[in-house]
């Protein structure tokens, strides 16, 4: 390894366990002289508060999507830790770890701090590259969802791709032999899409976390020839943009069918409201609801924030923290969707947090309106949530359709 201060990127789908690793990590005092950067995809940022650095200023945020969002992009995180650095705003640091959103294409984010990699744009640019050097890419992998993700979404069968080091993750949650079996048809399908790659399991004894992120060379043409092809036309991109061909944003994300949604509520929300938000959610929008997780305010105990994880089918036991982690205590939540109406998301979100008298579902109810909601959002109609709220809220008419905007 040369001086330069080493840089390793963390990167894997949605949901698959990143920032958890990377709490975990940041836990062992020998990394406690890690700056961190997060991206986010999203106007609002949660991992901010769920990321786990010693000290907050040693992490910078953003939420522009890396791969996508010119001036989002790593180098400019990187140039603006430097400054800060050098400012003696932000603790001298030893290492830089970049958590990438769990949609990022790695090819860009790559290519940026590869050398021979996107041309230098200009002072900040030669200084970053001086200073810093790519030393390896871990990618996450979670093996309940991790087959189908890969054969849907390119970005995630690319992530495998460009990574030295894979951590499979949720192993603990497979011990029967069937769910084994699958783990073993997955790592030979990770083997075949990156033979070069460590392939390691977040819960197996012995897992040495400091060993998967401790500086090495990483060098594309180690990693496999696709990933050199892939660089190559990221390079290309790159003098194009240089030479003020190309200049926009990059919409990298497939159709446009993938979106975020934002959502705020100022007051508190009752357990059984909540309870009801989800409920309606995961059988209207299943695997199209791609990943949720949100900081809860909750009425019976405003001052320990819920924090719930919802990743494609599967929703995660919830936790509760004992304070806010920042100032600002109102509940957040980030949804990320695959053709489904944001508007609609938030109609059914508002129907429950908004000003409006709260919904009250009752059991049977509720049932009725999954088996509802599932039935008709199958055949892309509409439902009302009026349907659920029975007779505690009558006549207000909550139009909430989850249908498809674009053809699955
Ligand atoms: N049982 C189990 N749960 C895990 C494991 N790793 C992560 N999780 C859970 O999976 C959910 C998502 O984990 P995160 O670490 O937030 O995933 P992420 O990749 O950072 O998510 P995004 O950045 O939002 O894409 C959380 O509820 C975690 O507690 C694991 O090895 N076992």
């Amino acid at each position: 390894m040369s001086d330069h201060v080493p840089v390793t990127i963390l990167t894997g789908f949605l949901g698959s366990g990143k920032t958890t690793l990377l709490n975990a990590l940041l836990c062992d005092p020998a990394f406690a002289d890690t700056a961190v950067i997060v991206n986010e995809f999203g106007d609002i940022s949660i991992d901010h508060d769920l990321v786990q650095v010693g000290k907050k200023e040693m992490m910078v945020t953003t939420t522009g999507c890396l791969c996508c969002t010119i001036g989002s992009d790593i180098r400019s995180s990187l140039a603006e830790l430097l400054d800060a650095s050098r400012s003696g705003a932000v603790p001298s640091f030893s290492r830089v770890i970049v958590e990438t959103t769990g949609l990022a294409d790695p090819a860009p984010v790559i290519n940026q701090i590869v050398p021979g990699g996107a041309p230098a744009m200009g002072l900040r640019d030669h200084g970053v590259g001086r200073t810093f050097t790519l030393a390896g890419v871990v990618c996450t992998i979670d093996i309940v969802t991790a087959e189908a993700t890969i054969e849907r979404y390119f970005e995630a069968m690319k992530q495998v791709a460009f990574a030295d080091r894979i951590v499979l993750t949720k192993t603990d949650l497979a011990r029967d032999p069937a769910s084994l079996a699958d783990i073993d048809l997955l790592r030979q399908r990770l083997r075949e899409l990156n033979p070069s790659a460590t392939l390691l399991d977040r819960n197996e004894g012995g897992f040495d976390l400091a060993g998967v992120f401790a500086p090495r060379s990483y060098a594309p043409h180690d990693v496999g020839p696709d990933v050199e092809g892939w660089l190559a036309l990221e390079q290309a991109l790159s003098a194009e943009a240089a030479s003020g061909a190309a200049h926009a944003n990059v919409a990298r994300h497939g159709d446009g069918g993938i979106l975020t949604s934002c959502l705020i509520a100022d007051r508190p929300i009752g357990a059984k409201d909540l309870d009801a938000f989800f409920l309606v959610l995961k059988a209207a929008a299943s695997i199209r609801l791609l990943r949720l997780k949100g900081l809860i305010c909750l009425e019976d105990d405003p001052e320990r924030p819920l924090v719930v994880h919802c990743v494609q089918h599967a929703v995660h036991p919830p936790n509760r923290l004992d304070a806010w982690p920042s100032d600002d205590r109102r509940t957040r939540i980030v949804a990320i969707t695959h053709d489904i109406d944001p508007k609609a998301l938030r109609q059914l979100f508002d129907a429950v947090t908004g000003e409006k008298k709260p919904l009250r579902v009752a059991p049977a109810a509720a049932l009725a309106g999954i088996i509802l909601a599932v039935a008709l959002v199958g055949v892309g109609l509409v439902f009302t949530a009026s349907s659920l709220a029975g007779a505690e809220r009558p006549g207000v008419e909550l139009p909430v359709n989850l249908s498809a905007t674009h053809a699955p």
